[in-house]
């Protein structure tokens, strides 16, 4: 296991494949363009700003991550780009053209199982099909395509709680991807499902992106999860949310689970766990911050 030499690798230094793909993608047309998007709430007389100055170009088939310790404003962004959410400021640029709304150029996916219980497999996978004016035929013929892609087509008929959680998320992303959309958002897919759902999972996804024309903007707050899927993972800092750093994954694609303990891995993981705090780590130092007047209480009373 590579996690005792992590540390002698630095992860900012890209083998000559990876730094060529690199270099490939950033010559690619930017699909997606952000531009000093900013995000305030304002709740009962307080504002919160959920987001500050963010700014980043994806590129066509590229697919990034975006991690950040709890409440850096991850799901507020991936919802700005939806179009769920209107921003305070900024804009996005969709193929260079700004959008404000959802739109069929977006393809979502959520955390939560979102299929329609009532329709079946294959008529979920037809929905944005025939939203987009499709005739019912031909929908099918392509939602069936879909199926067979994602290795679901015995299950069209069945209904989506007949289906594991694995494969409820497969027949969203491909109801997602179905609808031909030019990026496709994907807040926390996986994080429902067990660890080993979840790896096969992600590389059942990585096998879907590099036979299609997509650009994946994946939302995480696993760091192995990141690293394992992004060419770069963008990682926000919390209150404000705003852009912290842009790392470029040092390892070689075809990705295959052994990669997860290769130095590279280790030392890119080691970086990011240094940049964002863990939850565990946050609330021992809100802990912290309460003791003393909490022992002091305790001392109080007991004299
Ligand atoms: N509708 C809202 N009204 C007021 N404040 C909000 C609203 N939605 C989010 N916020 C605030 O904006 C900030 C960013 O929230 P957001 O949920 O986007 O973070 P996150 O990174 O997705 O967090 P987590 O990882 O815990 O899901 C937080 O401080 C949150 O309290």
């Amino acid at each position: 296991m590579g996690a005792g030499n992590g540390m002698t690798v630095d992860y900012r230094v890209l083998p000559p494949d990876v730094a060529e793909r690199m270099a490939r993608i950033k010559s690619r047309d930017v699909v997606l363009r952000v531009e000093n998007l900013g995000k305030v709430f304002a709740q009962r007389g307080r504002e919160t700003v959920a987001l500050e100055d963010i700014n980043m170009n994806v590129h066509r088939r590229e697919f990034v991550c975006v991690v950040g310790p709890s409440g850096c404003g991850k799901s507020t962004l991936v919802r700005i780009l939806a179009g769920l959410e209107q921003a305070s400021s900024g804009r996005i640029l969709v193929d260079d053209k700004p959008v404000d709304g959802p739109g069929p150029d977006r393809g979502m996916v959520f955390q939560k199982y979102t299929l329609f219980p009532w329709r079946t497999v294959c008529q979920n996978v037809m929905f944005g099909l025939e939203m987009a004016g499709i005739s019912k035929d031909e929908s099918r013929r392509q939602a069936m395509q879909w199926l067979q892609a994602i290795g679901l087509e015995r299950f069209a008929d069945s209904l989506p709680h007949q289906l594991s959680g694995g494969m409820q998320q497969r027949v969203a992303i491909a109801r997602a991807l179905a609808a031909q959309p030019r990026v496709l958002l994907m807040d926390e897919p996986f994080s429902a499902l067990d660890a080993q759902t979840r790896v096969r999972m992600q590389t059942h996804l990585m096998e879907i992106w590099r036979k299609i024309d997509i650009t994946i903007v994946f939302i995480t707050h696993d760091l192995d999860e990141a690293i394992y899927l992004a060419d770069r993972i963008l990682v926000l800092k919390a209150h404000p949310g705003r852009m912290e750093e842009v790392i470029e994954v040092p390892l070689s694609r075809p990705r295959r689970a052994e990669q997860m303990t290769s130095a590279e891995f280790q030392a890119t993981k080691a970086h990011l766990e240094s940049l964002i705090h863990t939850p565990a780590e946050e609330t021992a130092d809100e802990f912290e911050g309460t003791e003393v007047p909490l022992l002091t209480l305790v001392t109080d009373v007991v004299e």
